[in-house]
């Protein structure tokens, strides 16, 4: 279990963490979601000891590794642009940490061949170890990233936006592999992505980081269901969120969120009476095959969307730029402490 304890990091003047809490437990798949410049890298590089800490504790199975080399944690860290030696072979990269980690390198060339075979095997690269790391694929070149990095059996595996490179149906399939792999070896993994949608698949648990800050952690299910503040559900890119003033119906005073699929659409001044309801000007439609997205201009000019699923419509026709009633059942909505 890696657990990481009011961690900060300032670089100059900016803060990229600021008092972060987090755990990832052992053998999980831990997503962990957040937008550019959110400070998921510079968490990943503390933990591998990359740098330092200004505050804080980072400890893996009870025992503190902040302030040791980060040769000696036993972490393996799987880069975004993957960093294979473009002059060895798949195998020689593979067998690259096996031969040069500091804590006792191998030396017996049998042992290497048995561990890198295993390393390729498992990662489903059996008979490529000759080839040169130019002559395969993105998505094998990951694979041979991975491999290089479970051959020297760490105790946690982080990722850097491993999928980034890999186009769009490269990485639905990378994304069942990586699971796979990590359920055979038992081992946690901790994936940093800024898709939402490669958070809530990937992760037997998602944490959001925002502002230098966990703003919550839990199963991917939960997380999409149950946001706990405006900052969590805003990631999810899911969510409506604005201001209750905004509806006719009893509400408290704050930020509010109902998601996309869980608002109706009526002509104006035709809201049913018991359901929380807000004006809003239509703005415009885009088809995504299954889905249809509406997009809505609230009073105060809050964007809002209302997703329909073609199979079971349920939005009368619409023209741009006329006012219409959203509405929604009260347990649809969300309210959240704070500011939105
Ligand atoms: N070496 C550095 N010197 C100064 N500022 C830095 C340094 N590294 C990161 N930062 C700043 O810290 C913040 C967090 O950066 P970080 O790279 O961790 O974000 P990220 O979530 O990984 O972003 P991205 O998804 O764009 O890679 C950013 O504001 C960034 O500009």
């Amino acid at each position: 279990m890696l657990t990481l304890n009011q961690v900060s990091r300032r670089y100059g003047g900016a803060t990229a963490l600021d008092g972060v809490d987090f755990v990832v437990p052992e053998n999980t798949y831990m997503a962990l979601l957040g937008a550019s410049g959110a400070g998921k890298t510079t968490l990943l590089r503390l933990i591998a000891g990359f740098e330092e800490p200004d505050q804080g504790t980072i400890s893996l199975n009870g025992a503190r590794i902040d302030g040791q080399p980060s040769h000696l944690r036993d972490i393996g860290f799987v880069f975004q642009n993957f960093a294979l030696f473009p002059h060895l072979t798949v195998a020689e990269n593979v067998a690259f940490g096996l031969r040069h980690r500091a804590h006792a390198p191998l030396t017996n060339e049998a042992e290497i061949k048995d561990r890198t075979d295993a390393a390729l095997q498992l990662v489903g690269l059996t008979g490529f170890g000759h080839r040169g790391v130019s002559a395969i694929s993105g998505g094998q070149r990951q694979r041979v990233a991975l491999a290089r990095t479970l051959v020297c059996e760490p105790r946690i595996v982080l990722l850097d936006e491993p999928l980034g490179a890999l186009d769009a149906n490269l990485r639905s399939r990378m994304c069942d592999e990586l699971k796979a792999i990590r359920e055979r070896l038992g081992v946690s993994f901790l994936h940093v992505t800024g898709s939402e949608t490669e958070a809530l698949t990937m992760g037997d648990q998602v944490a959001v980081l925002a502002n230098g800050r966990i703003m919550q952690s839990d199963a991917p299910d939960t997380l999409f269901s149950h946001p706990g503040n405006a900052e969590a559900a805003r990631h999810l890119n899911a969510w409506n969120i604005f201001d209750a003033g905004l509806c006719r119906g009893d509400l408290r005073q704050g930020p509010i969120a109902v998601r996309f699929d869980q608002i109706d659409v009526s002509a104006k001044g035709t809201a049913p009476s018991a359901r929380p309801s807000l004006h809003a000007t239509y703005l415009t439609g885009e088809f995504n095959g299954p889905t249809a997205l509406s997009f809505f201009r609230a009073a105060d000019g809050t964007l809002l969307q209302v997703v329909d699923h073609l199979s079971q419509p349920r939005l009368p026709d619409l023209v741009e730029g006329q006012g219409y009633d959203l509405h929604f059942a009260a347990d649809a909505l969300r309210q959240f402490h704070g500011a939105a």
